[in-house]
């Protein structure tokens, strides 16, 4: 059977397939995927291949394959050195919830984030809550800020979570999709999902009373069907984006629109530092590149030791 995973819990596995039965999956032996050490071989959007095994009447599967991931999202392990948690697999779309105060949302963590995507492969799209809160000059400021990641090709909706406003082209953008929310503490995640899923609260029940294992409260991820054909993935505690380690080359490539621009610098190997004839550099002086974007890349390229090699998960 192949199904795909909603929740784990370390050794256990749920498992739903297309026809819509959970199945509590388990797997035999050592199963390693190549070319990640991960401390956990089978991640929430994994799908799978299955065996249905029937004990004491109570059927329970037994995974024997893994489906190619389209894309994965990593934490690095605290304790144990060069082996990666895998959080979730095969997501679609992030949803990055941008607030200008309470909290403020620095250009600088949205940059960091972006990058990270860019280098999963996952599409993100910038979500600026609470416009129902602004006065006229923060709205500007919102505006402005849409206006740069619109540019470089980022879709941006503004929205309240708390009125409603814009709810339903978020919810259009899910459809047929699996979708993560991310963004600080107090950006308003929990009350955007419940706009675009009141009865969440109640499935979340359903799904986890299902369980062999009863329920859990560690943070481990789950996935989620929503009324509209979309799901998300939830990550309990979970506001960021793990660590992806790159090398300093590699870092403007997840600048789409420097990514963009590299051609035409005279060094194909061109870190738009100090290098002669630079397209990244002329483009900045001409404001076709934001300065607020080039700064960014600047603290992620000199941080190369510390910031974007540190964990920017942020937890509760
Ligand atoms: N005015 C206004 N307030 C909002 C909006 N969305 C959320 N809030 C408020 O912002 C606060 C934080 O919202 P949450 O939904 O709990 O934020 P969260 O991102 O889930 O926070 P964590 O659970 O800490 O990660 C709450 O007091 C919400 O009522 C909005 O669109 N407009
Ligand atoms: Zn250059």
């Amino acid at each position: 059977m192949i199904g795909t995973v909603y929740k784990s819990t370390g050794s256990w596995y749920t498992v739903k397939t297309p026809n819509g039965k959970f199945y509590e999956c388990r797997i035999k032996g050592k199963f390693r995927i190549q070319g990640i050490k991960s401390t956990n071989p089978i991640a929430v959007g994994d799908v799978v291949e299955f065996d249905v095994e029937t004990k004491n009447n109570t059927e329970t599967g037994v995974i024997k394959r893994i489906e190619e991931r389209k894309n994965y999202i990593v934490r690095k392990s605290v304790n144990l050195s060069k082996q990666t948690h895998i959080i979730a697999s095969n997501v679609d779309q992030v949803f990055l919830l941008v607030t200008i105060n309470n909290p403020p949302t620095f250009s600088s963590f949205i940059d960091r984030f972006l990058v990270t995507a860019e280098a999963y492969s996952i599409k993100t799209v910038l979500l600026f809550n609470k416009i129902d809160a602004y006065d006229e000059e923060t709205l500007l400021e919102v505006k402005y800020l849409a206006s740069i990641y619109r540019k470089i090709g980022y879709e941006c909706i503004g929205i309240s979570a708390a009125t409603g406003k814009n709810v339903d082209k978020v919810k259009t953008l899910m459809e047929g999709k699996t979708s993560m929310f991310a963004g600080h503490s107090g950006v308003g995640k929990s009350t955007l999902v419940n706009a675009i899923e009141p009865s969440l609260d109640l499935k979340t029940k359903a799904i986890s009373n299902q369980h062999m294992q009863g329920q859990h409260t560690t943070t481990f991820a789950e996935m989620f069907d929503l009324s509209f054909d979309a799901k998300i993935i939830d990550t309990p505690g979970i506001k960021g984006f793990g660590v992806v380690d790159m090398e300093k080359e590699e870092v403007g490539d997840y600048f789409p629109e420097f990514f963009e621009l590299k051609q035409d610098c005279k060094f194909n190997n061109c870190l738009h530092l100090k290098e002669p004839k630079c397209a990244v550099k002329e483009a900045l002086e001409n404001d076709e590149v934001s300065y607020s974007r080039y700064r960014s890349y600047l603290q992620i390229l000199e941080g190369e030791d510390e910031h974007y090699r540190t964990d920017n998960w942020e937890e509760n």
